[in-house]
């Protein structure tokens, strides 16, 4: 029988970070997946595929250039999916490929095959021709995901109803789209067809969209979105889908009916757990499918066997799952990490995106904590107006008592990528000085951090005080 130090079920993001890490440690690590190929839900139906969907709408309907050149600017006129899909099987390849390598040149072993435990220390591997084998693990990683929540009660056809992988197969553009679930998956694919001047309805039970992201900026962001003609129906649940002809039509709790081309279900996800006969090792997943571990060292209750990314549940973001494959992969090679930092950033890739870090103004007040704000409109730095910038809003909180900051929210172009400035002062325990005292790029849009730290500034600092700092400093 094949024995490893390491084995790891699931080659997505926190999978593949532990396969990788153990193997640079020295240990013997295969990787199980089921899949056709590399890379899980992150590479094939979920993070990178929507991504390259949202950067391919904007390139080909030249929405960052609208600014300048008006509303009915198109750098393609008429986009057809075929246009959307040909980047993606292109983007996809390379990241297969690169993970191959990466693979390859640790010594990793992959093995194609449906895992299954045998006993805390055995797994079965069915692979898709039918024949199985056995192996043994010293440690084992479950990373094995999530998959669409698919309720029986959703007529779900491929074509017409989808969840969210299948539409990142699609097969004709459709001219109207009810999106039902406004969390993450559901606001960034209903932008994105919005952006396409696709018809969009998004229906969500919930009267707010995003609750965990600073209300000012999902306030900013819905008044954007109502704006560019996007049509929400909070606070109204979807019972059952019909059909009118071949049109999906949402049938809204009250009776409210909502039709159109194309149905997009986007109301969550459950651990996909069912298949690894986890009573055999001990384990039990919770009625999504998810697993409980230590937060700090990724073990279950059953200490050599760890669980790591979207099975495990909150925050089930790539980025957290890559570094929880890391601090699992770590502990089991018994180098064990300190736990990663209390604050990590949340991207969402709407269009526009948003981006936040730390605290909001909702939890600071729940705290009473004593705050003050310091926000800068992208439009009011000089790279905005060459950009054409029309939106966009950086704010930031800072501590009352300290002055240290709490807390980074931003809407709008490059929010993803500018709040890792603000990560980095938050999580080495930075002040607003930092702000102050450092000199930013010119012309960036980066300079709004200083611009909303003056805005802070402005209101901390009594007005005399101010006047005399500004006076010493002056040569
Ligand atoms: C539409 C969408 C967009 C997203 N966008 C973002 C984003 O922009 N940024 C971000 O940070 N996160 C994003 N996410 C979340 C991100 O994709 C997940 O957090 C991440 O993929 C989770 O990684 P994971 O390690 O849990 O494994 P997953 O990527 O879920 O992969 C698990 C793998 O395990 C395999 N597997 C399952 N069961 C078995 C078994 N029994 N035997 C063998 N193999 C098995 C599966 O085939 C799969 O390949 C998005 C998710 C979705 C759905
Ligand atoms: N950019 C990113 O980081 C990113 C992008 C996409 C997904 N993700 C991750 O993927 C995970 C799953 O995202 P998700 O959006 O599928 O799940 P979710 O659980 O966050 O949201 C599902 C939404 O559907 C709504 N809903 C439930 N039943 C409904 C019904 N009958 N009718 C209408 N709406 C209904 C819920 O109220 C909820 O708002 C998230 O936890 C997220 O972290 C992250």
């Amino acid at each position: 029988m094949m024995r490893y130090d390491l084995v790891v079920i699931g080659s997505g993001p926190s999978g593949r970070r532990a396969a990788v890490q153990a193997a640079k440690l020295g240990k013997s690590v295969l990787v199980i997946e089921k899949g056709r190929r590399v890379g899980g839900v992150s590479v094939h139906t979920g993070t990178i595929p929507s991504k390259t969907l949202r950067e391919t709408v904007l390139n080909l309907t030249g929405w960052r250039e609208r600014g300048f050149y008006g509303l009915a600017y198109r750098v393609k006129k008429d986009i057809e999916a075929g246009d959307l899909m040909a980047r993606l099987h292109k983007t996809l390849e390379h990241e297969v490929e690169t993970l191959d390598h990466q693979f390859a040149r640790n010594r990793v072993e992959v093995m194609r095959g449906l895992a299954s435990f045998v006993d805390p220390h055995r797994i079965e591997v069915q692979a898709e021709a039918g024949e199985s084998r056995t192996l043994e693990a010293d440690r084992i990683i479950i990373a094995v995901g999530t998959r669409p929540l698919r309720p029986s009660h959703i007529p779900f056809n491929g074509d017409t109803v989808v969840d969210s992988d299948e539409i990142v197969e699609l097969k004709t553009l459709p001219r109207s789209i009810t999106v039902v679930g406004g969390g993450v998956i559901g606001v960034e694919y209903a932008t994105i067809f919005s952006a396409l001047d696709v018809r969009v309805t998004l229906v969500e039970p919930r009267n707010g969209l995003l609750d965990f992201v600073d209300r000012e900026l999902v306030d900013d962001f819905v008044h954007q979105l109502r704006d560019h003609g996007l049509n929400f129906r909070l606070g109204s649940k979807v019972e059952t889908i019909q059909f009118e002809g071949e049109q999906p039509v949402a049938i809204l709790e009250g009776g409210r009916r909502v039709r159109s081309e194309m149905l997009l279900f986007t109301a969550g996800r459950v651990g996909a757990t069912d298949t690894l006969n986890l009573a055999a090792c001990g384990l039990a997943a919770d009625t999504r499918g998810r697993l409980e571990v230590n937060q700090q060292t990724f073990q279950t209750a059953v200490p050599h066997i760890y669980a790591t990314g979207d099975v495990i549940g909150f925050p089930s973001l790539a980025s957290t799952s890559l570094e929880q494959g890391r601090i699992a992969a770590c502990h089991a090679c018994g180098q064990p990490l300190p736990p990663a930092p209390a604050f990590f950033p949340y991207g969402i890739y709407s269009v526009p995106e948003i981006s936040t870090v730390g605290m909001s103004e909702e939890d600071l007040r729940k705290a009473g904590t004593p705050y003050e704000c310091g926000i800068a409109r992208f439009r009011e730095t000089s790279r905005g107006h060459i950009m054409g910038l029309n939106g966009g809003l950086l704010k930031m909180i800072f501590s009352m008592e300290t002055r240290r900051l709490l807390g980074v929210h931003i809407v709008g172009e490059g929010a993803t990528e500018l709040v890792h400035i603000g990560q980095a002062v938050l999580n080495l325990g930075g002040t607003l000085d930092y702000f102050i005292d450092n000199t930013f790029n010119y012309p960036t849009l980066a300079e709004a951090y200083k611009i909303a730290a003056l805005d802070a500034w402005n209101r901390l600092t009594p007005r005399s005080e101010a006047v005399a700092e500004v006076t010493v400093a002056t040569p």
